[in-house]
């Protein structure tokens, strides 16, 4: 059946990766309690589906902490997609609150972000309301250093009267996320965002999770599937090995740029909490779990020398 790619589509893969968390926490793969807000559904998933999660999770945060040591927090992150993403609260839990923190999607997700924020008192009892003007409209919240606006990702003007309307400052390091996220936009959009970041930001540094080897006989279902859900994957282009995720960043005016396969990573977080998550369950599909992690990616885009630290060496 010929099905046409929508947005709706796409904005529901927030919630299967919220879902697909939810379940990896309640396993005790890792804490998060707020994320439990966010979640429609407590559906177990399968083994390598929670390994995968939480070598996504562990491998971006790993990276995320060392931007935050270099530069001692004082620093922006701006989430590109961000979905029903925690960090926020996770960050002032670990007492690493940034200066400032802009989590942009759809506003159709961030206006239900915003809902749960107002229905749920230990998401809201953690936010800086000041006189209680923090919410602005259905879908923005601007609440002292948080900051939620909703835009549409491909108007490269609506992405930057966002960051121009929290006051974003090009002088302070700042750390661009994008999980599972560039793969849904025209990679000429994507273009024109980087070589914007990269002209305007003095410091900056960008951490890519996405999708690699698409062209190979596994990427082929992968695609397959997300083309059925009607999921257009405009970016796809991108996703052919890391060498074409790290070319995104180079032939963008990027100083440099790094990237590792999700094998790379899980071998990369410290042995005794894989040993530890190894124990959660028994992974009888081994097989499945590699093909996942030669699938996925984390690549790193910066600009700055201090900012080249941002990676997985010692
Ligand atoms: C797979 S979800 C990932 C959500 C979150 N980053 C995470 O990992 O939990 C992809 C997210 O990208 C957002 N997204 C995709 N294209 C977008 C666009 N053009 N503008 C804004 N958000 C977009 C979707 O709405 C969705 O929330």
């Amino acid at each position: 059946m010929n099905r046409v790619p929508n947005d709706e589509a796409v904005q529901l893969t927030n919630d299967d990766a919220t879902e697909c968390k939810q379940s990896a926490v309640q396993l005790g793969y890792w804490q998060d309690p707020y994320l439990f807000y966010f979640a429609r559904s407590a559906e177990r998933k399968p083994p390598e589906i929670n390994r995968g999660y939480f070598a996504r999770k562990r491998g971006i945060e790993l990276l995320v902490e060392k931007f935050l040591k270099l530069t001692s927090s004082n620093c922006q992150i701006v989430n590109l997609g961000a979905g029903f993403d925690t960090l926020y609260w996770r960050l002032l839990d670990a007492g690493k609150a940034v200066t400032k923190l802009i989590d942009l999607d759809f506003p159709s997700v961030t206006a239900r972000k915003c809902h749960y924020i107002k229905r749920n008192k230990p998401l809201l009892d953690k936010l800086n309301l000041g006189e209680g003007k923090a919410f602005t409209g259905a879908t923005e919240l601007h609440a002292g250093n948080y900051h939620i606006v909703g835009v549409d990702l491909r108007q490269r003007s609506e992405f930057i009267a966002a960051l121009e309307q929290c006051e974003i400052d090009f002088a302070l390091p700042t750390l661009f996320l994008a999980e599972c996220v560039l793969v849904y936009i025209e990679s000429s959009s994507v273009d024109e965002v980087l070589k914007w970041i990269a002209v305007n930001f003095e410091s900056v540094a960008f951490i890519n999770y996405e999708q690699i080897n698409m062209n190979d006989r596994f990427g082929e279902v992968m695609k397959q599937n997300l083309r059925l859900r009607q999921c257009s994957l405009s970016g796809v282009s991108a996703c052919q090995n890391l060498d074409s995720q790290r070319k995104r960043f180079t032939d963008n005016n990027w100083e440099g740029t790094q990237a590792w396969d999700m094998i790379e990573v899980y071998e990369n977080i410290p042995g005794t909490e894989r040993q530890r998550v190894e124990k959660i369950e028994f992974l009888d599909e081994q097989e499945l779990l590699t093909q996942l992690f030669q699938h996925y990616c984390i690549c790193v885009g910066w600009k700055g020398a201090k900012l080249s630290q941002v990676n997985f060496d010692l």
